[in-house]
């Protein structure tokens, strides 16, 4: 923490006069306290002239002393001065409670510069995206596992087990419910392996229609079939030559198709449809399913010589619910994700929706919660998530009953829930919220009081 710094002052010193920010700070009644070097000489003003003075006879169109009135912080507002736009910040500055003055900074001076910076930025993320595409077009995978966000005993296992079986050439079956990121590993096994500068080539074997599957999988010459393409097609098979394949959601597989793959991976070969002739190729295969293959096993609906030859190593990844540890900061990731994709500013989810992501079951996982927290940036109308952000058939579940809980901690999460939604909607006003609930003043107070809020 700052305060605890043994650098404090030149902390505070290098902020406010070496940063290239433009500070000013009144105080409450908006008096000019202080502005900074760069400030002056961007307003062009003396430093001893200004200090003393009503900001409103310092600098153009400031709002600063209507925010010490307010007590409403205004973010990346735009203010004409001299001439042009800049955008600046203005925020309330409290001490015991109380407005004392507040703080402004210039983000841009004009905007112009805000414009270059702007561009800079999309000129950079299209590089970005350029280098992206390249590695996509080289490989096919995009992810290795710096992009698996979470810190729980139960995803550091996985990663070192993905760590492990990498670099070995064996077959692995990846298992885990829809959403965990089974397909995040997959690629990060084939980064990892010896195999990374070849193809990373993906089949969803759920998404390909029966019929197209084997054609999609092993190829077809010319004329194999009404409708084939001129000149044939290759297959996922042929395209992985030399790297890996990845049989997303295998479970859906169907029996046709599952005794030609074991051919191919027994013998190293594959035959295209409509061809005589077989043609060797070298894969890795990892695959992954949400379905418990031994049971469609049971059910003959999955054959059992090619579960033993894909489930050499296998890997369970844990439904979100059993990492707790790990929403938080998955979510904050996700939230960075897709505030820089959208452009709009959301910053941070409130208390309540932090406590709620912890207790909810996830039954998505962490596609669900990126669902989520993309639904609510966009609905939004503030810089913060609030309960009321999330869909309502979310804020409709009641905490789910966990081992441990007792109905009394459920009701007063709930009713602690209930409260901050009500202030929410009513911009904190605590008379207009106690109405809303229909319970008296004094007892609002009351729980207020007892929730800490
Ligand atoms: N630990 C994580 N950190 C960051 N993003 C994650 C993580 N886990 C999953 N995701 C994201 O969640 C989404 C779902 O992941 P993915 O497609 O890999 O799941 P899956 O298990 O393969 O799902 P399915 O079985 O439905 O195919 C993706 O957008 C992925 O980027």
């Amino acid at each position: 923490m700052l305060l605890d710094s043994p650098y404090r002052e030149e902390i505070i010193e290098t902020v406010f006069e070496k940063s290239n920010f433009c500070f000013v700070v009144v105080d409450n009644q908006g008096m000019l306290t202080y502005l900074n070097d760069n400030y002056c000489e961007f307003i062009d003003v003396e430093k001893e002239e200004a200090f003393g003075k009503h900001v409103e006879d310092v600098i153009e169109n400031t709002r600063m002393h209507i925010v010490v009135k307010t007590g409403i912080e205004e973010i990346a507002d735009i203010q004409y001065i001299r001439g042009n736009y800049m955008i600046a910040n203005r925020v309330p500055l409290y001490s015991k409670g109380k407005i004392v003055g507040a703080v402004g900074t210039v983000l841009y001076r004009d905007t112009k510069e805000w414009m270059k910076m702007n561009s800079h930025i999309k000129d950079l993320l299209l590089e970005i995206e350029q280098y992206r595409k390249k590695l996509i077009n080289q490989s096919g995978a995009i992810y290795s596992l710096h992009d698996i966000v979470g810190s729980s005993d139960q995803l550091n296992k996985v990663k070192e087990k993905i760590k492990k079986v990498s670099s070995g050439d064996v077959s692995v079956l990846l298992k885990g419910d829809s959403g965990t990121g089974k397909e995040l590993f997959a690629h990060s096994i084939h980064h990892l392996s010896e195999r990374s500068a070849k193809p990373f080539i993906k089949i969803n074997c759920a998404a390909i229609p029966e019929e197209l599957l084997e054609s999609e999988l092993f190829g077809y010459v010319e004329g194999a079939f009404t409708g084939a393409v001129k000149g044939g097609k290759l297959g996922k098979f042929q395209l992985a030559d030399g790297g890996t394949l990845f049989l997303d959601e295998i479970g859906d597989m169907p029996l046709n198709a599952q005794v030609k793959i074991l051919r191919v991976l027994q013998e190293g070969e594959v035959e295209a449809i409509g061809s005589e002739k077989v043609q060797k190729v070298d894969v890795r295969i990892i695959a992954a399913t949400n379905q418990p293959l031994e049971q469609l096993i049971e059910e003959n609906r999955f054959r059992k010589d090619l579960f033993y030859r894909i489930n050499v190593v296998q890997i369970k990844i844990p439904p979100l619910r059993e990492r707790s540890e790990d929403i938080r900061v998955i979510a904050n990731y996700l939230l960075g994700k897709i505030t820089r994709r959208s452009g709009k500013r959301v910053v941070d989810f409130d208390e309540s929706v932090k406590e709620f992501f912890m207790q909810y079951q996830w039954p998505g996982n962490v596609r669900e919660l990126e669902n989520v927290i993309e639904s609510a940036v966009h609905l939004t109308n503030s810089d913060t998530i609030k309960l009321e952000d999330l869909p309502e058939q979310m804020q409709a579940t009641p905490f789910i009953l966990k081992q441990g809980t007792s109905l009394k901690e459920i009701m007063n999460r709930t009713e602690k829930q209930a409260i901050e939604q009500a202030l929410n909607k009513v911009n904190k006003d605590r008379t207009k919220a106690a109405k809303l609930l229909g319970v008296s003043k004094s007892s609002f107070y009351e729980k207020l009081k007892k929730y800490g809020l």
